[in-house]
């Protein structure tokens, strides 16, 4: 694979290790250190409320699936892609036996002695291991939460070292659901392609061998919600993103027109959501999308995270089967892969967005 194929995630993200302090404040819900309070950015925002009736788009898998009720499931699918660039899939079709063994060691990962996780610490400016979410250097605050990040696919980029050994469960149920996610990843884009009018290859090829990594998020609980961020306000930088709750928490939350709109996890759904490079890809006809996590007061939530990388020849370009296609001018310009991970990366830590500064 040409170099420009392999990004290198590190030395450009700065992620802060799990002190013992940042684990005494996270075993104590009722108090907040200073590194934590961020108020104002936790306040910015209308969150819309439980009063108000809002449906966030759910797709259903096995609709998809059925060659009857397969247009009007697409159109609802690219519709969620549109406007919302998030939703709920329902009868996703994985192994209901492979998720559960994942849900089961993240849940046992999170669950060991501080001393026990930081053998996967993050290491230096490493992208991987178990610490701090990224770091935003410009406002110097930390989230509340404890992550580890992992390169999952191809098995070649695997650094083996920052995978955990204990549970000793957790390699094998990472290992197996990571190739069941990207079995979910290319299902889903060759519905998306219909949605478009391309080929589905078109689509599911910018993503095939590309890299896939996977974060696993543990949100403490927080009595002083208006204090706390669990994740700031970002947009997923790679291709597709598959979310799994593992418990039934909420506290992801998708800005649309200003407002906050809390995700209401359906049980047994994938949350499943448009990253900066499928927004670039499809042209900007599916939207990229701002979202956050606010801890709960009582109850801790975890959750794992898959990310799909794509590029079309090395680049980060709109597709140019759908240009053709539309006759239409690319609203992106191209940008290499490796200097599009460095960009935004760079661009998080800064709180912008890079793929505006694509925007043409
Ligand atoms: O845990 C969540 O609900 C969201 C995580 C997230 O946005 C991310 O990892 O990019
Ligand atoms: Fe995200």
């Amino acid at each position: 694979m040409e170099a420009a194929e392999a990004p290198n995630y590190d030395s450009i993200v700065n992620r802060d290790e799990i002190t013992d302090a940042a684990a005494a404040a996270f075993a104590n819900p009722e108090q907040v250190p200073e590194k934590y309070v961020r108020t104002e950015e936790v306040l910015d925002g209308v969150v819309v409320g439980a009063d108000e009736s809002y449906e966030l788009p759910v797709v259903d898998m096995a609709r998809l699936l059925d060659p009857e009720l397969a247009p009007s499931e697409v159109a609802k699918l690219g519709d969620a892609c549109r406007n919302w660039g998030f939703f709920q899939l329902t009868n996703h079709g994985v192994d209901e036996a492979v998720v559960q063994r994942m849900k089961d060691a993240t849940v046992q990962f999170f669950s060991s002695p501080l001393d026990s996780k930081a053998k996967v610490a993050v290491r230096g400016n490493g992208f991987e291991g178990f610490g701090h979410h990224y770091s935003r250097a410009s406002s110097g605050k930390l989230d509340w939460a404890e992550s580890m990040i992992l390169i999952t696919q191809p098995v070649k980029d695997r650094n083996m070292e920052m995978w955990p050994t204990n549970p000793p469960t957790f390699r094998d149920a990472l290992d197996v659901y990571s190739v069941e996610m990207i079995g979910l990843a290319m299902r889903l884009l060759g519905f998306m392609a219909a949605d478009l009018g391309v080929e589905p290859e078109a689509l599911q090829d910018a993503f095939t061998g590309k890299r896939q990594s996977m974060a696993v998020h543990h949100y403490p609980p927080c009595r002083q919600r208006e204090k706390v961020m669990g994740i700031t306000p970002h947009t997923d930088g790679l291709g597709l993103t598959l979310l799994l709750h593992v418990d039934d928490t909420p506290g992801l939350q998708i800005r649309r027109g200003g407002r906050w709109f809390p995700v209401r996890p359906l049980p047994g759904a994938f949350v499943v959501n448009v990253a900066d490079i499928l927004d670039v890809l499809t042209n900007g006809a599916y939207a990229s999308v701002e979202h956050r996590v606010l801890p709960d007061a009582e109850r801790a939530r975890t959750t794992v995270v898959v990310f799909q990388e794509a590029s079309v020849g090395g680049l980060v370009a709109p597709l140019p089967g759908l240009l053709d296609q539309q006759g239409a001018r690319a609203r992106y310009r191209s940008i290499e892969i490796e200097e599009y991970i460095k960009g935004n990366f760079n661009a998080l830590e800064q709180g912008t967005r890079f793929i505006q500064s694509l925007r043409i």
